[in-house]
């Protein structure tokens, strides 16, 4: 197993002894989190449901990555997930609530199932998630740092209604959590980011993929290491001070802008396309 390339920006040992806990570690956003993290010196958990994505990346960080298989919608499995990284580091310094995603389609055409779908993950698995960590690690300890991901909702997410409320009700319970656990010594900040350069992408229709990079001010999408960056300052003793936070990062760009229905999108009918179902394997 080989040691992680040391940080190109934080000293070297910034996360010596930490332990951290990465949900969706094993792909995008998550893996170049986990990535920096070990390179600042953390042991790494990654969870998600395929062991073999979560293999894969465990072998490329090296040594300081474990992986734990389970689905964070699960009261049980989210429970495994916690208590494994517990077992085998005997602390948990910081969670990383990555694990999240929707489906693009019109607010209209959102089924009651589909709704359900997305709060489910995102609202119910990051809370679950939080919860377990600061009941069974961070409150015994009297320390520890949360760091919940969402895909910013600050314009309103058209075309991903279910996801932009449900955001939004993350990034309100970062604010809320952070003030409930301050006393018990736990940070809780959120990342807003905007468009990011994951293979998460492909999922969406053609036409939404196509030239979404100019559409950033910047002129780019958002590089996954950079996301990692600011994972690994929030996991600094900067970011603790910085509880109650959300932090974008999005080139400017947000995750929307425009009219609904965005005349680029639409079909001769007026219809705008709706992202493929995953095949029943995955899901
Ligand atoms: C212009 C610029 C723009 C820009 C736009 C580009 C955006 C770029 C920014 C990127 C943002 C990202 O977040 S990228 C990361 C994305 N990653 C992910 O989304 C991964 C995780 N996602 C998921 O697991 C799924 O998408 C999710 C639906 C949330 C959960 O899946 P579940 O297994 O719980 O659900 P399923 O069993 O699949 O489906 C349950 C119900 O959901 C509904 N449903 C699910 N998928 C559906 C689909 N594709 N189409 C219709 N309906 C669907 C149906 O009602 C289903 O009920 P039945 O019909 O009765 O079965
Ligand atoms: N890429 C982008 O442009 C942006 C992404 N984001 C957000 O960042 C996060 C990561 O995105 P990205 O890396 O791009 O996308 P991915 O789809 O690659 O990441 C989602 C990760 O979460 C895991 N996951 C999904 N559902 C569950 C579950 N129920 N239990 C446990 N793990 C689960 C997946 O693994 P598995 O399927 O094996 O469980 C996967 O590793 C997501 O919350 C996403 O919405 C936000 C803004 C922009």
């Amino acid at each position: 197993m080989s040691t992680p390339a040391p940080s190109r920006i934080f000293a070297p040992g910034l996360l010596d002894g930490q332990v951290a806990l990465v949900t969706g570690g094993g792909t995008g956003l998550g893996r170049a989190a986990a990535t920096e993290l070990a390179a600042c010196g953390a042991q790494v958990v990654i969870a998600g449901r395929r062991a073999e994505v979560l293999e894969a990346t465990a072998a490329r960080i090296g040594a300081a990555a474990s992986v734990v298989c389970g689905d964070i919608r699960d009261e049980d499995d989210a429970r495994r997930i916690v208590d494994t990284a517990l077992e085998h580091h005997g602390r948990l310094d910081l969670l990383v609530n990555n694990a999240g995603g929707q489906y693009f389609v019109p607010a209209e055409a959102i089924a009651t199932r589909g709704w359900q779908a997305v709060f489910r993950l995102n609202v119910d698995g990051t809370t679950r998630m939080a919860e377990l960590a600061v009941e069974r690690a961070m409150r015994p300890a009297g320390r520890g740092t949360i760091v919940n991901v969402t895909l910013s909702p600050h314009h309103g997410l058209a075309g991903m209604t279910h996801s932009s409320a449900a955001r939004a009700a993350v990034e309100s319970l970062t604010a809320a959590w952070a003030r409930q656990w301050a006393a018990d010594g736990i940070a809780v900040v959120a990342i807003a980011a905007g468009h990011f350069q994951t293979d998460a992408l492909d999922k969406y229709p053609e036409p939404v993929r196509a030239g979404v990079a100019r559409t950033v001010p910047l002129q780019r999408l958002g590089q996954p290491h950079e996301h990692g960056w600011l994972v690994a300052l929030l996991a600094s003793p900067l970011g603790r001070a910085m509880s109650g936070t959300v932090v974008t990062l999005d080139g400017a760009r947000d995750n929307w802008f425009g009219p609904w229905p965005p005349p680029t999108l639409t079909d001769g009918d007026g219809d705008v396309p709706t992202e493929e179902r995953r095949p029943a394997a995955t899901r």
